[in-house]
């Protein structure tokens, strides 16, 4: 806030902000926080829970209040101080010298992404205000606001925001200054009067001087905390990573697939409870498929005189159900030897970034590199190959033990017959030529 800090007793006074045996202050290695003033216990098995700040509707920003507040002619970059400068160290604000800390990770890819689509966003505000004096003035004359301030106000929003059960996505000032554990002591909601409320956990007890902390979500990875909060907490659980795919370059549909699916192809991989390795990703299916195998695209026209690109499979208009390919590829003639190519084309996906991970990071100036940055980009790193090594094993065993299935066997011995340039070859590089 653009408030010294001294002064929030009295604006949360005059704003009607309840704060009921808990106080903001300084925890020197996450910002500020808020503490218990005194030993509290919440009942459990109960409704009643204790409530330790309610926040009036009217101070919940929204997309509604926001459209509210734009009725007013308020100058963008007041908004700007009002939230404020701290900085929350998400990969969009590292510099060019912390960024290569991401590469071969999962977020490589997302931040230039982000960036990118901040770019544009920016460039769609400049334009459609052009004409706007006032805004004229702050975005093109003066240029007071700038590209970077952007950025960080995307920083600030993305770390702030809570996602209330009636408002939606909401800024809520004083509930953002609760810091995040995986053992949390609170939790956030709106009561009957839509005000923002934090309350103990039923069944818990903070003593005082405890930090109380909230959930920024228990099954976020390591690379969503710090792309949207700036760390990663290393008690958390959850390993997940989500990668990016591509079709393969010589494949003559690779534009054809990408149009029709729609989305950024990627591929999911996480680690279960118990250690077991599960990925997911309904692209690699499409992109390992081609006309033999039936897959068929055909450009249709519509009733509006237009035209569309719709996908067939095994003779099926699939086109609304794209998403699911894998579920529909499991009628695909040889389930088993389709498995195959997927498994041998996601390994190699994955290992080309393992690669990528365990390659030298470029040579850097250590003075260039902010502590936190460096901590958590060398976590993300570590997390991130432990579970790509993991996750290449596991493929591993899949591919052999697809590679010995009876129906596999047949058709691989078929091929040989049909194929003589096939015969000799092992088995292992008959795999790789299903990639
Ligand atoms: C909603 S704000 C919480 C209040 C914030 N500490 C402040 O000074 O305003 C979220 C930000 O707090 C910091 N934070 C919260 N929990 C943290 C944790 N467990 N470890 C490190 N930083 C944390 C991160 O910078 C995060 O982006």
């Amino acid at each position: 806030m653009a408030l010294p800090i001294e002064d929030l007793p009295a604006w949360v006074r005059l704003n009607d902000v309840s704060f009921d045996n808990v106080e903001v202050t300084d925890t020197k290695d996450k910002g500020y926080g808020v503490l218990s003033r005194k030993d509290l216990t919440a009942p459990e098995g109960t409704v009643e829970t204790l409530q330790l700040l309610a926040v009036p509707y009217d101070l919940i920003l929204n997309s509604f209040a926001v459209e509210e507040h734009a009725k007013e002619d308020r100058e963008f970059k007041q908004l700007l101080d009002a939230v404020g400068h701290h900085t929350v160290l998400v990969p969009t604000v590292w510099t060019e010298d912390e960024r290569p800390l991401l590469r071969g990770t999962s977020l490589e890819v997302a931040v230039g992404a982000k960036l990118r689509a901040l770019d544009n966003e920016f460039g769609m505000i400049r334009d459609a205000s052009s004409t706007i004096p006032s805004w004229n003035d702050l975005l093109w004359e003066s240029g007071t606001v700038s590209f970077n301030d952007w950025i960080h106000l995307d920083a600030l929003y993305r770390s702030r925001c809570l996602e209330l059960p009636k408002s939606g996505e909401s800024m809520v000032p004083c509930i953002d200054m609760i810091n995040h554990s995986s053992n949390p002591t609170a939790y956030y909601d709106q009561n009957s009067k839509d005000e923002a409320v934090l309350l103990l956990r039923p069944g818990l007890t903070i003593s005082t001087g405890e930090e109380v902390t909230i959930s920024y979500g228990d099954t976020k990875s390591a690379a969503e905390m710090l792309f949207s909060y700036g760390f990663i907490d290393p008690e958390s659980t959850s390993e997940s990573l989500v990668l990016p795919l591509s079709p393969f370059p010589d494949d003559p549909l690779a534009k054809a697939k990408l149009v029709a699916f729609g989305k950024a192809p990627k591929v999911h991989v996480a680690r279960e409870t118990g250690g077991t390795i599960r990925w997911e990703s309904s692209f690699a299916y499409l992109q390992c498929v081609n006309e033999e195998d039936g897959l068929d695209f055909r450009v249709l026209q519509d009733n509006e005189g237009g035209q569309q690109l719709r996908v067939f499979w095994q003779d099926e208009d699939v086109t609304d159900r794209i998403s699911e390919f894998h579920k529909l590829a499991q009628t695909h003639p040889v389930p088993e030897i389709l498995r195959l190519r997927v498994v041998v084309s996601v390994q190699e996906n994955l290992e080309s970034h393992l690669e990528q991970l365990k390659s030298e990071l470029p040579p850097h100036d250590p003075s260039m590199v902010r502590e936190e940055c460096l901590k958590h980009g060398l976590l993300l790193r570590q997390i991130e190959t432990s579970l790509l090594e993991d996750a290449i094993q596991a493929l591993d065993q899949e591919k052999n033990s697809l590679l010995e299935a009876e129906n596999v066997v047949a058709y691989l011995g078929s091929m040989e017959t049909s194929n003589l340039d096939l015969v000799g070859e092992e088995a292992s590089n008959e795999a790789d030529d299903f990639s």
